[in-house]
């Protein structure tokens, strides 16, 4: 059974329609990414599901709790720009934000020091949030946006204003927490997406446009490309690289190889099946351009 379900969500302002008529169900332990453009309805979205502004049509239901207008209890949320008191300490910032959520200042210690462990920020624990990286600020942010438990986890582009190291921070926070959370987040950047997502909701102009897991959207499109680099060069790699039966196009620049192939999951094993048979050096293993871009670009330019 679902956590959420979102039926013909639609928020308007001044007639103008930022979010029309969008569905969708969240089930348990999913990590769902709301991918789409600027100005596409992410936050919009996202605020609604969190409680903060009201659908102008349409309903979202927990099923935990159908007959409940105020879920906000059962989600944490971390808003697209989240703001600190900075002359506090993160600990200080948890106990705060826990006391917030009606936890008792002991509860609100407890839950402090778990989240802080978690969110490896245990050792800065005790310095003020003014001197953290913008990578420890976001953790911190997802630490209180857990402080009373909720059930769903709703991020609002999590990693993307971080430089890389403090996006890789959270990225990784965020493969730990969905082991056993339901986390809806959103981005506009498609590796992002695909890194940790399980499925993704495209949104463009307010709508919905595809939805699905990732598997499911990769194939709906036809090609993933896939690109080698190796120390030596193997000879013949040309050929044999034609010869692995789901890799349908090779091509060549400079030193590096690019592989058009159908499935990216049967044609990884394949490939690394005969780099392994082969003791070829490989050096470079990398998706060059995946079908969510061909998709994301095919959506949004419709
Ligand atoms: N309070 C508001 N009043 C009027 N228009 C609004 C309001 N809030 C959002 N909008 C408009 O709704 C549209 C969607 O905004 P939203 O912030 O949901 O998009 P987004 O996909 O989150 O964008 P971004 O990736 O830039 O954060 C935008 O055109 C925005 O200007």
């Amino acid at each position: 059974m679902a956590l959420l379900e979102a039926s013909h969500l639609t928020k308007t302002y001044k007639d103008i329609s930022v979010v029309n008529d969008v569905s969708f169900s969240l089930e348990h332990g999913k990590c769902v990414a709301l991918l789409g453009p600027n100005g596409s309805g992410k936050t919009t979205t996202l605020r609604m599901l969190a409680g903060f502004i009201k659908p102008t049509d349409g309903n979202i239901s927990f099923n935990e709790d159908r007959l409940s207008k105020d879920f906000r209890n059962y989600v944490g949320y971390l808003p697209q720009f989240p703001v600190f008191h900075n002359w506090m300490s993160g600990k200080e910032f948890l106990i705060y934000a826990g006391q917030l959520a009606h936890l008792s200042k002991t509860e609100a210690i407890k839950r402090a020091d778990e989240l802080l462990d978690l969110v490896n920020l245990k050792e800065v624990r005790k310095l003020r949030i003014s001197k953290y990286s913008g990578g420890m600020k976001q953790r911190l942010g997802i630490a209180q946006a857990l402080i009373h438990a909720p059930k769903l986890i709703i991020l609002d582009e999590p990693a993307s204003a971080l430089d890389p190291i403090g996006r890789r921070e959270v990225l990784n926070l965020m493969r730990e927490l969905k082991k056993d959370a339901t986390i809806l987040f959103s981005t506009h950047i498609l590796n992002d997406a695909e890194e940790v997502s399980d499925e993704i909701l495209l949104l463009n102009e307010g709508k919905i446009i595809e939805q699905g897991s990732m598997h499911e959207l990769e194939s709906v499109q036809s090609t993933v490309t896939i690109k080698l680099s190796f120390t030596d060069e193997p000879k013949f790699i040309e050929d044999r690289l034609k010869e692995i039966e789901s890799v349908f196009k090779v091509t060549r620049e400079n030193n590096d190889y690019f592989l058009t192939v159908h499935d990216l999951q049967i044609a990884r094993k394949q490939l690394l099946e005969v780099v392994h048979r082969e003791n070829w050096q490989l050096t470079r293993f990398e998706v060059a351009k995946t079908s969510l871009e061909d998709l994301f670009m095919k959506a949004v330019k419709k």
